[in-house]
């Protein structure tokens, strides 16, 4: 479970007393995450959710509260930060940043659809639409530095096939992003995997975990999402119908330009990769300790997805 600071009764009484939130009923931590601790509180005015950052300090979270506020301003359902009786969104909590968030209503899908597919086709485009007039330009923590830095520290733990693809890939982006710098960018989610979504029936209700938002290529948020909610998690491959539908959705919100329908590929390839990374670098960092190990996500799926989008890459606008 992916708690990684504990709370005591008494701790979490004394918290929830710092708010309007009445009284503390019951309390949970979450399992699932795998970057944050999270608990579910329960208190007589209602269900919220604790977030501690455990990869943030103090001074970086105020951005990521930023950007929600913005979306939630512009009418999205997303975790806004609750404000405190002194008056503060942001606090410490057993040393770590902490906010407490309404808990939405909904459940987490265990697999897409066709029809959650469209869904966030839709939704992500009014995202990137809304994101644009954000006025903090912030470079993503896991962008171009983070993953040269990174694939070089992880390439000697890599069988040599492995450190093989990854380095083309991150040469052959390199190529091709110095010749299109000016692709189009906007504040982004960063990491909107569906397990990063809450769904009311067949109906997209919100948008959680922000943490990774950026200003970065729009096409690029694309890809991550097309990636995750689009692949067969066995084989990488793209199930067509759900790629159609939320691409087709997005199309409709959003005119992508012809340098972004030619950077589609690299864009799908690059966002594996750069998941792939981030799970690798979890797990080699987890490989000593069973437990944590354990909460990690399986990086092998990052890498058949990269696979076959290698093997086959539909266009942008292929239906
Ligand atoms: N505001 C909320 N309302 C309802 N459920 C929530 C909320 N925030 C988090 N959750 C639940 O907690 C789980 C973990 O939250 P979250 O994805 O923010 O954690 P994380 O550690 O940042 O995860 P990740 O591994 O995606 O980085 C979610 O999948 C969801 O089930
Ligand atoms: N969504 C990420 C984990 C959190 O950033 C992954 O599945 O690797």
């Amino acid at each position: 479970m992916a708690v990684y600071t504990s709370l005591s009764d008494s701790d979490m009484r004394a918290l929830v007393a710092d708010y309007y939130l009445g009284e503390l009923v019951s309390f949970q931590g979450i399992s699932g995450g795998v970057e944050n601790t999270n608990y579910f509180l329960t208190t007589t005015t209602g269900k919220y959710v604790l977030t501690l950052f455990e990869e943030f300090e103090y001074d970086e979270v105020p951005y990521f509260l930023d950007v929600v506020a913005h979306l939630k301003h512009k009418g999205f359902n997303v975790p806004a930060a609750l404000i405190d009786i002194h008056g503060e969104r942001l606090r410490m909590v057993k040393e770590r940043p902490a906010i407490i968030v309404d808990c939405f209503s909904g459940d987490g899908l265990e697999q897409t659809s066709v029809e959650s597919c469209r869904q966030m086709g839709s939704a992500l485009a009014k995202l990137h639409i809304a994101g644009e007039d954000f006025p903090d330009h912030r470079e993503s923590h896991r962008g171009m530095a983070w993953w040269h830095a990174t694939s070089e520290a992880i390439l000697p733990e890599l069988e040599p096939d492995q450190a093989r693809l990854l380095a083309s890939q991150i040469a052959e982006f390199d190529a091709f992003i110095a010749e299109h710098d000016d692709l189009p960018k906007t504040t982004i989610h960063g990491d909107l995997f569906f397990n990063n979504t809450l769904f009311d029936g067949e109906s997209l209700s919100a948008i959680i975990d922000f943490y990774n938002a950026c200003y970065s290529w729009v096409m690029y948020d694309l890809a991550i999402v097309v990636n995750d909610w689009c692949s067969d998690i066995e084989t990488g491959e793209l199930d067509m119908a759900k790629y159609r539908a939320l691409l087709k959705a997005y199309l409709y919100e959003r005119e992508p330009s012809v340098d972004e329908i030619k950077a589609w590929p690299y864009m799908l390839r690059i966002a594996a990769v750069r998941f792939w990374l981030s799970r690798l670098e979890a797990w080699h960092g987890a490989k000593d300790d069973p437990e944590r190990l354990a909460q990690q996500h399986d990086p092998r799926e990052l890498q058949r997805i990269l696979e076959a989008r290698l093997r086959y890459t539909p266009a942008l606008m292929e239906f």
